[in-house]
């Protein structure tokens, strides 16, 4: 698959000596989401801000659409569109004009057909003679949206999109990135919420402490690193797990008619087939089982802990 942003080996020290870049190299695929996963301080936004020309990579190198962006910044940043954190838009401008202006910025005609499709797109049309200073808050972020898109990028950043957006608005941004992507543009978005990676991205990278810990398939993630949960139903409660199955660490669920068993589908015996066993041995009747995957939370969870250990 075609790469469209290469990063290799990116350290980053900010004035103070402090390092929030590690030597992170990751291949970013076009026309995938990425989503980039991490605590508060892991390096997202720096990481960004580097791939977007904003701060200087210490060292390393980014080359976006094969243009290296601190030689070539100006044809590696024309490819790109950012979505910052910050509402930073200039209150008294009106939405079309403060769209259209950054379509300019980057030295790209006038497209009135254009900038009324996005507007459009992210059902802005309507207030495009708004001021920025009438509009809420999901609007407003919806305009730094269609500003990033304004020059047409092939790339486009969303740093914590949906921070602080209430649960409608936030499906809101998912449904707006899908149809980027159906349109063909690459997408990172970083966030802290381990439930919106699961939902949109394709790959999920996680980030902790200046460095990236992987970059997976978000299928394959969840499945090679998560932990899986049987729960065997029983014919008859119990009122405690019986001794002779202290070693499997079961939960037994509140009514007694329940245990849990977690393991790690890593593992080379999961000791499904020997608990199974053991329990028709200690006189349980099972009415039935099943297994739940875990999430990608319980999995995020579980490898910034590793990462800190
Ligand atoms: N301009 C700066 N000067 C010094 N340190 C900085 C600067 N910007 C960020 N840092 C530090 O670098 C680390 C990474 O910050 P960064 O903003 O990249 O994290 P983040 O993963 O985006 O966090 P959050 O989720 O809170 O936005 C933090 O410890 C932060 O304090």
């Amino acid at each position: 698959m075609e790469t469209i942003v290469d990063i290799s080996d990116v350290r980053k020290t900010y004035a103070g000596g402090f390092e929030a870049l590690k030597g992170v190299t990751l291949s970013i695929r076009k026309g995938e989401i990425l989503a980039l996963l991490g605590p508060n301080g892991a390096g997202k936004t720096t990481l960004i801000s580097t791939i977007c020309g904003i701060t200087n990579p210490g060292s390393g190198t980014i080359a976006v659409g094969g243009h290296d962006v601190v030689r070539d910044y100006r044809a590696a940043r024309r490819l790109i569109g950012l979505v910052p954190q910050e509402i930073n838009l200039e209150p008294f401008s009106k939405v079309r004009d403060t769209v259209a202006f950054s379509r300019g910025l980057f030295g790209k005609p006038k497209d009135d057909a254009l900038i009324e499709r996005i507007l459009r797109q992210l059902s802005l049309w309507d207030k495009r003679d708004a001021r920025v200073l009438e509009l809420s808050g999901g609007m407003k972020r919806r305009v730094l949206i269609a500003k990033a898109l304004a020059h047409e990028p092939e790339v486009l950043f969303l740093d914590e999109p949906t921070a602080g957006v209430d649960v409608e608005l936030r499906k809101e941004m998912w449904e707006i990135v899908a149809e980027m992507k159906a349109q063909g543009t690459t997408i990172i978005l970083t966030t802290h919420y381990i439930e919106e990676a699961e939902a949109i991205a394709d790959r999920v990278g996680v980030i902790n402490g200046g460095q990236l810990l992987l970059v997976e398939e978000k299928t394959a993630l969840m499945q090679r690193l998560g932990q899986k949960c049987l729960q065997i139903d029983l014919q008859e409660p119990v009122e405690a797990v019986p001794e002779a199955l202290a070693a499997y660490g079961l939960e037994l669920a509140d009514d007694g008619q329940a245990l849990r068993y977690t393991y790690d589908t890593r593992g080379e015996s999961t000791g499904i087939t020997r608990l199974l066993g053991d329990l028709s041995a200690a006189g349980l009747s099972l009415r039935d089982i099943h297994t739940e995957q875990s999430s990608l939370e319980d999995i995020f969870v579980g490898l910034v802990k590793e990462g800190a250990a």
